[in-house]
């Protein structure tokens, strides 16, 4: 059973500000107990004003390794890279940003590639903050023929290559994405979401569980800890 509480704000601004109030206090909290933070941040259109407000904070930077949860196989300059909005926010406060992509061609060797850069962090990860497609599709865990590879693979593994069956029009891209087990091994996981359509869509999702036909549903349908989701319309 899927333990989700739901925090509803008015506007994006609002929900910016709640959600670096929060990411802030983990991030916080991982540098009391154990010296380091290790925090996980989507790509897409929804984190920007909260990346601009969790900037605002402040906190011991230098000890905060940021990876993105997914990446789209693009050069590391090109709009469409998801780590390339992470950096510009938070190299220059002292954040160490960890790109987890690669321009390989071949999704499953760039895969391997991110997984062996991840086998060399300190895990689990303080927060893994998701985001949500459209389409159900979460970090860039996507229906298709890779589907199964990344909500399935040995717990050891952190990352996978994904081709999307169907390329989403906003970034038709290859992806690399953290797989159903790591992110279901962090300390503390969230959802940021906007609009009625996801919103009905998530909460299908949730209680379909593990019956569920979007990836958003079968990853968190193993979820051990609560998880927060933060929505405004
Ligand atoms: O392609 C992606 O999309 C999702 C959702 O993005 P949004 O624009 O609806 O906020 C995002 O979570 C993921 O990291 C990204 O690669």
């Amino acid at each position: 059973m899927i333990e989700a509480e739901w925090w509803e704000y008015d506007d994006e601004a609002e929900l910016a500000e709640a959600v670096a109030g929060d990411v802030a206090f983990i991030i916080e909290s991982a540098l009391d107990a154990r010296g380091q933070a290790l925090v996980a941040f989507p790509g897409g259109s929804t984190p920007p004003p909260v990346f601009a407000a969790l900037a605002k904070k402040k906190l011991k930077w230098k000890n905060v390794t940021i990876i993105p949860t997914d990446e789209r196989l693009v050069a590391v300059n090109d709009p469409l890279s998801n780590v390339a909005v992470i950096a510009k926010t938070f190299i220059p406060l002292g954040a160490r940003v960890l790109p987890i992509g690669s321009e390989n061609k071949d999704h499953r060797m760039a895969g391997k590639a991110a997984d062996a850069r991840l086998q060399d962090l300190h895990w689990p990860p303080d927060l893994v903050w998701l985001g949500v497609g459209a389409d159900g599709h979460t970090a860039s865990i996507f229906p298709g023929a890779d589907l199964d590879e990344a909500l399935n693979a040995p717990k050891a593994r952190r990352a996978v290559g994904v081709m999307p069956e169907v390329l989403p029009a906003e970034a038709p891209v290859a992806r690399v994405t953290l797989t159903r087990a790591a992110i279901l091994s962090a300390r503390a996981i969230t959802i940021v979401v906007r609009g009625k359509d996801k919103r009905e869509m998530l909460e299908k999702a949730i209680k379909d569980g593990p019956l569920s036909p979007t990836p958003v549903g079968r990853v968190l349908a193993d979820a051990e800890q609560p998880i927060d989701i933060h929505w405004c319309a």
